[in-house]
């Protein structure tokens, strides 16, 4: 049997042992065992699509939970109908809060938004407690008991969450193998660099936490009713979103089962808490146990706990796959995977006119004004510093330019954020290769979509691939669409990014010294790509230092010095330009201090 064979038959047998369960025993404390790891493990998984693939961890997850058994139960007692029913209305109620978390994911990450969820489940906790009109503030919400037979007391709890538990793993595998949770996973790599390859970082982010808030929202409405009463202490209790972050870490972040496992493994361990800590400084004792269990896991199994014990097993037997070998190069096909449509209007197809961009009182980009012609290989060179990548930082919208403007297409781009920028048709590639690590190589080009030029990018997901793999067979790497990406050599990395770019379909492709650190034989092969892109239609503007092949492959070039063009003209004329032999000598910039 494979391991994936392997891996569904255990699945599908602890599926239908839990199912079966409650039916073969009736003792009450295994069965509460298993509703509050059901509970724990929906909430982890939950978890896991905002923070474990998108890389926002949040330790408010729980206000969600809080949120939801609040909402089903006042709206049971206005509607005099079970809080089963209206648990679907907490998930509502939670994934609409959760926008208001997403806000704060547009403008912090990394530990200033761990802060910020924390805050943010303080919040909820403060409202509860004080908003006592609605939700009997600290004195607490009685819900009616189950009108059941008490012999089921805890059936109906058990498979509505078991069943919870299935459609939020469920719903976790598909968001992961769509685009959206390929441009999450991107997102948690590089969010900038996802935002230039046409990721809308935003709204996939929102619906990320609305993803992950509204199963924890219909988990809390039937929590709420099992426990059947409210009190805000207890529902937005900070105990419950280390648990959560802990049970993640515990199985493997980012990971499907992961969560689901670590949920299982700890929630004994919670269990024994509840019951052995009692008293006033219970709570506090609950906070260091789980706090520095986290702590430990954090610092040596970041990938969770039964993620790496795998990994290190694999090592020590020898069955990680090894290193992968770089191939023969195959030729570059002659016919491209796309049919370039025409740009609108006429003139130059990117016209830049006073750009400007000073850091402190370094004038990187200063009043700089050139155009790319329709159709051309166009190389933007310079001598170091002088400015040229940070041109194309402006270019793509990476950086805000500080005054001048950019058209492409005669259309002002300027104001647009980097997707869409990357949407009107510009895509880049960059002088330190950054491609999403995570991700395989087939996946880093199911990031930026299919035809997104064409405003496309929302296309099928299997029109996407079939793209994507032609883009990979016109580089070379088709053969290794199904490796992680992280795993590949540099130069291979080079042209994955450079398919990544081509997944764009742009009408103006920008590479930033894309033979800089490949090997002369990958150089030639570059070349070759190039002249057949631009021989296809696309248009390409290029940073380089290696002056020989700018020289062979550009129609025209621009020179840059001190943040601005010094001249431009065929390739012929600037070789010999003597304020161009001057600037790279360094004369000019001499003359332009003793000034
Ligand atoms: N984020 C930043 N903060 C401060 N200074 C910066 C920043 N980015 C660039 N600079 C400065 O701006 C100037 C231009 O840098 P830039 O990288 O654009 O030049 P370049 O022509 O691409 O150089 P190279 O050929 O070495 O890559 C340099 O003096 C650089 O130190």
């Amino acid at each position: 049997m494979t391991p994936t064979r392997l891996r569904r038959a255990a699945i599908a047998a602890a599926a239908a042992a839990l199912a079966a369960f409650p039916l073969l025993s009736d003792n009450a404390y295994w069965q509460n065992l298993a509703i509050m790891a059901f509970l724990l493990a929906i909430m982890a998984s939950a978890w896991n699509i905002i923070s474990g693939y998108a890389g926002y961890v949040s330790l408010g997850q729980s206000a969600f939970l809080g949120i939801g058994a609040y909402t089903a139960a006042i709206a049971a007692t206005a509607l005099d109908v079970s809080p089963l029913l209206t648990a679907p209305l907490g998930g509502v109620t939670a994934a609409g809060a959760a926008l208001l978390l997403a806000l704060a994911g547009r403008r912090t990450r990394g530990i200033a938004f761990v802060i910020v969820s924390f805050a943010f489940l303080e919040l909820a906790a403060i409202v509860a407690s004080n908003w006592s009109s609605v939700t009997g503030g600290n004195h607490g919400l009685a819900l009616p008991l189950p009108t059941w037979d008490s012999d089921y007391l805890n059936l109906p709890f058990y498979y509505a969450l078991l069943a919870l538990l299935a459609l939020t793993v469920a719903g976790s595998w598909a968001i992961r193998r769509s685009r959206l949770g390929a441009g999450l996973v991107a997102i948690r790599d590089d969010e900038s660099k996802a935002e230039g390859v046409g990721v809308p970082a935003a709204r996939y982010k929102t619906a990320a936490f609305a993803a992950s808030a509204f199963p924890i929202g219909v988990a809390g409405g039937v929590y709420g009713y099992y426990v059947s009463f409210l009190e805000p202490a207890a529902m937005f209790d900070i105990v419950i979103a280390l648990q959560i972050v802990l049970a993640a870490h515990l199985g493997g972040v980012g990971t499907l089962w992961g969560p689901v496992a670590g949920a299982f493994l700890l929630e004994p361990l919670a269990q024994f808490t509840n019951q052995s800590l009692s008293g006033p400084d219970a709570g506090s004792w609950r906070l260091i146990i789980y706090g520095g269990l986290l702590s430990v896991i954090v610092l040596f199994f970041p990938k969770g706990v039964i993620a790496e014990l795998v990994a290190r097993v694999r090592r020590w037997r020898g069955a990680e796959p090894p290193a992968l070998p770089g191939r023969r190069l195959t030729p570059v096909p002659r016919a491209l995977p796309w049919t370039p449509q025409p740009s609108p209007g006429t003139g130059p197809l990117l016209v830049v006119e006073g750009l400007t961009r000073h850091f402190g009182g370094v004038r990187a980009v200063d009043g700089c004004s050139f155009t790319v012609e329709r159709g051309s290989i166009t190389g933007l060179i310079g001598p170091n510093g002088s400015g040229k990548t940070t041109v194309f930082n402006l270019l793509d919208g990476g950086l805000r330019a500080q005054a001048g403007t950019v058209h492409l297409a005669g259309r002002p781009i300027h104001a647009l954020p980097p997707h869409r920028r990357a949407r009107a048709g510009l895509a880049r590639t960059y002088q330190a290769t950054r491609i999403f690590p995570s991700l395989t190589v087939l996946e880093n080009l199911l990031v930026p979509g299919r035809g997104s030029r064409a405003g496309s990018g929302t296309g099928s997901v299997a029109g996407s691939t079939t793209r994507a793999r032609e883009w990979l067979e016109f580089v070379g790497m088709g053969e290794y669409a199904g490796h992680p990406a992280g795993r590949l050599s540099y130069g291979q990395q080079k042209l994955v990014e450079l398919a990544q770019a081509l997944m764009l379909e742009p009408r103006l492709l920008l590479l930033d010294e894309p033979a800089a650190g490949i090997n002369p034989a990958l150089v030639e092969r570059l070349c070759e790509i190039i002249r057949t892109l631009n021989r296809g239609g696309m248009t390409v503007l290029i940073v380089e230092h290696d002056l020989p092949l700018v020289l062979s492959l550009c129609d025209r070039v621009h020179v840059m010095a001190e943040g601005r063009v010094l001249a431009s003209g065929p390739p012929g004329r600037i070789e010999h330009d003597p304020a161009v032999q001057d600037a790279y000598l360094g004369e000019h910039t001499t003359a332009g201090a003793a000034k």
